[in-house]
């Protein structure tokens, strides 16, 4: 399977996903990835990491060339990774069931337009909810309204901060994306007749 990361962010999440698929705990993988002009602090250093990283994503690309340029590199799937860009409803048509984000809350909760980074867990911990945790949902034309495919719990401490609460999430997002792109890789999403997706254990 080849697979294209976009990166908004610092690329944790690319790089979970890319030393999974390097340790071989998921085969045949490639992992482009596709930097957002705006995270030079982070990825840029893992760019050494992708021979095929492209400049898919440079400002100003339309969606026509971007359509290209995925698929020239025969992409099959597309992992959001703290992208924050929404992704054009001719990408989604393209690559229906093809497309992942993660969110770190569990959505429908603190989702949508506006809830990205700390201010998610600021909202979570002003809300006084006892839990949080990680999203991996399949992308529609929205913000973060696609359907869930993976999530985990993080219970939120009495005193958290939303830094401690998004360290403690971002470490479950990590496990839970693997697992997500891993049973994406291997075929092992049945989708329920309601829609629902849902991840079939490894036999
Ligand atoms: N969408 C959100 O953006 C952040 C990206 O983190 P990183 O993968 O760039 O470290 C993650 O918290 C993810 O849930």
């Amino acid at each position: 399977k080849r697979l294209v990361v976009f990166v908004s962010g610092g690329g944790s999440n690319f790089r979970a996903i890319h030393d999974a698929a390097l340790g071989g705990d998921v085969n045949d993988v490639v992992v482009a990835l596709a930097v957002e002009e705006r995270s030079m602090r982070g990825v840029m250093a893992y760019r050494s990491l992708c021979s095929l990283s492209r400049s898919l994503l440079q400002r100003g690309v339309s969606t026509d060339e971007l359509l290209n340029g995925l698929r020239e590199l025969r992409v099959d799937f597309i992992l959001l990774a703290g992208y924050l860009k929404l992704i054009p409803v001719e990408l989604v048509q393209a690559y229906p069931k093809s497309i992942l984000n993660i969110h770190p809350s569990l959505l429908p909760a603190f989702g949508g337009k506006g809830y990205y980074g700390l201010k998610v867990h600021k909202a979570v911990i002003a809300s006084g909810a006892r839990y949080s945790g990680p999203t991996v949902h399949f992308v529609d034309e929205h913000y973060d309204t696609g359907r869930t495919l993976a999530q985990r719990v993080v219970p939120v401490q009495a005193n958290d901060t939303p830094e401690q609460l998004a360290t403690r999430v971002l470490h479950e997002e990590h496990q839970v994306y693997v697992e997500a792109v891993t049973a994406l890789c291997e075929d092992r999403i049945v989708w329920r007749e309601d829609g629902i997706p849902l991840i079939r254990s490894q036999t």
